[in-house]
């Protein structure tokens, strides 16, 4: 069996990931060695086989040794040890969470369901670094690739809703830290029936305004009842590095280049926090290439994988199942709000959810162990 690294393991998203491949069984194809930046020499999780005891992730011997290293530990991490690795000899296979290699000209973008042909071309020549792709790119993809694959995405605007997840277990504890201070804030008089609704909203806006520099740590502002119109770097052009990841990596991941060449797709948008707990979701405006039938469009969008759920484009069924509470914690990514815009019958809309921490994120990273593990 082949002896797979595990890197940041116990962190959030390293946690969604360890779950998964408990829930998959992949724990049985591979013989793994835990690796940890804080407690070396302490106990492996449950999951360790004959290596019981935690290596340490920065002892590049230790690393060395695996034929696979997955790592969920953050790009600081793999900026610090991947070219130690690498300038050592290390030849093995690293599959990363973190954004840090991901438009490199040596890494591939791994979303199978949608780039398997990628990922094969890559691995028959000899290509070493698969990285999982953005979250809300990679959640867009598995709900719409069947649009892209049959050629259909002209250009596309994406508006998302992006969750207090996406920054971190720290901006998910923050975001309910606020919301339960707004919350006593107004209890007395939530309780009583006969209190102004006005009065209810000016203490609620005062607490906003004055929550503590502690609990606003994390997202430096309120985000409990607002939302953040920014998310990442700023490019210094008007765009968030969030935005541009938009473009760069679906056109990446679709093996159309880096996003910039005459075969890229445009596709561009703003990028929003909200406060929404690990779901991200995302309001679309495709251009078409040509004018499809909707049931049409709607075939080719449900038939493309078996995660994808059309939705039907009604109030009932939107607000049943198209919604972060509805889909936490699954793999299923529901598209709705199908219609032809009134620009004309080649502008589509769509509205798509994802959980962010499973095909966002975990998921990728662990199927692409299994296509390793295959060959
Ligand atoms: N958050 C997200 O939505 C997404 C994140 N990613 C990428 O994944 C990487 C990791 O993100 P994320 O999982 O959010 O990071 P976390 O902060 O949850 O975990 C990272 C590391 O922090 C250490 N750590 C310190 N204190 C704790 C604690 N109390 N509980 C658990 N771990 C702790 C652990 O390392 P150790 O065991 O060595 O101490 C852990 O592996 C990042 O590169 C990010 O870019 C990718 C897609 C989505
Ligand atoms: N930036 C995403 C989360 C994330 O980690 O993205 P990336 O893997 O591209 O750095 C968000 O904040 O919602």
């Amino acid at each position: 069996m082949k002896l797979v690294g595990l890197v940041g393991w116990r962190g959030m998203v390293g946690s969604v990931l360890m779950q998964r491949m408990q829930e998959e069984g992949d724990f049985d194809h591979i013989e793994p060695v835990f690796f940890t930046t804080s407690n070396p020499g302490g106990a492996a999780p449950s999951m360790a086989k004959n290596e019981t005891t935690l290596k340490s992730a920065l002892d590049v011997t230790e690393l060395s040794k695996c034929e696979i290293i997955i790592s969920c530990q953050g790009g600081d991490y793999t900026s610090e040890v991947f070219p130690q690795l690498r300038a050592a000899g290390w030849n093995g296979y690293w599959i990363d969470a973190a954004s840090t290699l991901r438009m490199n000209d040596d890494a591939v973008i791994v979303l199978d369901p949608v780039n398997r042909s990628v990922i094969d071309a890559a691995l028959s020549k000899g290509v070493k670094n698969y990285i999982g792709g953005n979250c809300t790119v990679s959640c867009m993809l598995i709900g719409l690739g069947g649009l892209f694959e049959a050629g259909l995405v002209e250009w596309m605007t994406s508006m998302t809703y992006q969750a207090a997840s996406g920054g971190g277990a720290q901006h998910m504890r923050e975001l309910l830290t606020q919301f339960g201070t707004i919350n006593s804030s107004v209890k007395s008089l939530l309780d009583d029936p006969a209190s102004a609704i006005l009065e209810i909203d000016r203490t609620v806006l005062a607490t906003q305004h004055g929550l503590s520099a502690d609990e606003t740590k994390q997202f430096g502002v309120p985000l409990a009842g607002n939302l953040i119109p920014w998310i990442d770097k700023d490019l210094g052009n008007g765009q968030s590095k969030e935005e541009w990841k938009a473009g760069a990596e679906t056109n990446k991941i679709l093996g159309r280049g880096a996003g910039f060449d005459s075969k890229a797709i445009p596709v561009d948008g703003l990028c929003v926090r909200i406060g929404a707990m690990r779901c991200h979701s995302q309001a679309l405006t495709i251009k078409l290439t040509r004018d499809v039938p909707l049931d049409e469009v709607n075939d080719i969008i449900a038939k493309h994988n078996q995660w994808v759920k059309v939705v039907p484009n009604t109030r009932e069924a939107s607000m049943r199942d198209l919604s972060p509470a509805a889909v936490t914690g699954g793999l299923g990514i529901p598209v709705g709000r199908l219609r032809k815009m009134s620009m004309g019958d080649d502008y589509l809309s769509a509205f798509t959810v994802g959980d962010q921490l499973l095909w966002g994120a975990a998921e990728p990273l662990r199927r692409m162990l299994r296509i390793v593990l295959e060959r």
